[in-house]
């Protein structure tokens, strides 16, 4: 494709994902079914260019202004994800002009707001969690994610899996703390290998990995994983519980339990059981009462963790919509811990960065849940042989909440809780 016609998409693309009315990666993929023409390096650069013009609107906000055309070919050309003589194929003299001027500005003269990228409502809360570790945090979410595996670890060994990914062309080095993962040299196209249609792999976030490895579920018991969502989690705690014992997959989506299906049928798993519930108090949770071993609540959250992945996420959450998500948080892990029966272990989990969706949820379920002690996340960390490399915090000694940053850990951003009920 010329040049011109890639940029032309580029701008028409982005001008729909700058609506905000549905999530970036939605938009980008529904843009490709209509645009079935283009190819697999066109399409890489309108998702890496549409990506990149999220992660740093403010500043591309900040130089639009200065030059000409409509402004979602400004931010466009900003935000341009391939060579520079490429894009200067597609541009006229003025653009070319006010391009070169745009990258003469010293970054260090800008506004903060135009250097983190962030809305004020999240960057006050991080500097006051983070204190100088803010700025580390700024650039390591403005940066996209790496691309980590799991190896189903029921059927295969993560050293066996490597090595056949490198005969594939495909180069992994295992992940630093969670014993299943892989991190794969750049983005290579993954459900065309061998590997990944087998069921030997899925796509898993490291970090997302080490909460299913906190659950520690063993063979032969009841498990529930209460929010399963597409069951990435689900995929991993029923690998390490060895296809034995129970796991209930809910979630309140069919539409979300449905595309764990496929995966399911891949990972060779039939101990798993996903069962959609209409909310958290359904009849169905009520009849497991007092039943289970273990329960994980991975909570509907902001997401605000994966920022690096879904960059649209922190102009399209709002303070309103975490403090509704806060309530609903309380009320899923409250009424999922009665699963459990005496000696149960219950993991929170989410893949928000602020204290009120995480600390703030556990500490007031600790304060009333009195049948729940809260274990030391850094002591599951220890029994599981997880390097312990300033994964937790909180707590007298530090070691009582996971919490996984981007800048520290190369992970998304999560946090965990973990309580054992008396
Ligand atoms: C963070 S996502 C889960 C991701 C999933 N565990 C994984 O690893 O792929 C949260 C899920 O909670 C579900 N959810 C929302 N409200 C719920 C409720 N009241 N009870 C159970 N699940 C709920 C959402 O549909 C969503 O799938």
């Amino acid at each position: 494709m010329h040049p011109k016609a890639v940029l032309d998409a580029c701008a028409d693309l982005l001008e729909q994902v700058l609506r905000f009315d549905h999530p970036a990666d939605a938009v980008v993929s529904r843009y490709f079914r209509e645009h079935r023409s283009l190819g697999p390096r066109e399409r890489a650069t309108l998702a890496e260019t549409t990506y990149a013009v999220l992660r740093r609107k403010l500043l591309f906000d900040h130089f639009a202004p200065s030059g000409s055309g409509p402004k979602a070919r400004r931010l466009a050309i900003l935000g341009f994800q391939g060579p520079r003589d490429f894009l200067a194929a597609a541009l006229n003299a003025q653009e070319k002009d006010w391009l070169a001027q745009c990258d003469a500005i010293d970054a260090n003269g800008l506004l903060e707001r135009h250097r983190h990228n962030l809305p004020e409502w999240l960057a006050q809360p991080l500097k006051e969690q983070l204190g100088e570790a803010f700025w580390p945090l700024a650039e390591s979410l403005n940066e996209p994610a790496p691309l980590d595996l799991r190896v189903n670890a029921f059927t295969d060994k993560r050293d066996d899996v490597r090595h056949e990914l490198e005969l594939a062309g495909v180069k992994a080095r295992p992940t630093p703390y969670s014993p299943w993962g892989l991190r794969l040299d750049g983005k290579p196209a993954i459900n065309k290998l061998d590997a990944f249609a087998r069921g030997a792999v899925e796509v898993q976030d490291e970090g997302s990995q080490l909460l299913a490895l906190l659950l520690d579920a063993k063979r032969g018991e009841m498990v529930v994983d209460f929010c399963a969502g597409a069951g990435g989690k689900t995929l991993a705690i029923g690998a390490a519980m060895r296809n034995t014992g129970r796991l209930y997959a809910f979630d309140t989506s069919a539409h979300r339990l449905d595309a764990l299906k496929p995966r399911l049928a891949r990972s060779k798993l039939s101990n798993v059981h996903p069962a959609a519930i209409a909310h958290e108090r359904d009849e169905r949770v009520k009849r497991l009462a007092g039943k289970i071993d273990r329960v994980i609540v991975d909570a509907p959250c902001s997401g605000l963790g994966t920022l690096r992945r879904n960059p649209d996420l922190k102009w399209r959450q709002s303070p309103q919509a975490v403090q509704e998500m806060t309530v609903k948080q309380a009320a899923i892990l409250r009424s999922a811990a009665r699963l459990l029966k005496p000696g149960g272990r219950l993991i929170y989990a989410t893949c928000s960065v602020l204290r009120a969706e995480n600390e703030d949820i556990a500490e007031a379920f600790t304060a009333e849940a009195q049948q729940f002690r809260p274990l030391a996340v850094a002591e599951l960390l220890g029994s599981a042989k997880v390097a312990d490399d300033r994964l937790t915090s909180g707590g007298p000694d530090g070691g009582l909440y996971l919490r996984l940053w981007p800048h520290r850990h190369g992970t998304d951003g999560f946090f965990a809780a973990a309580w054992q009920k008396s």
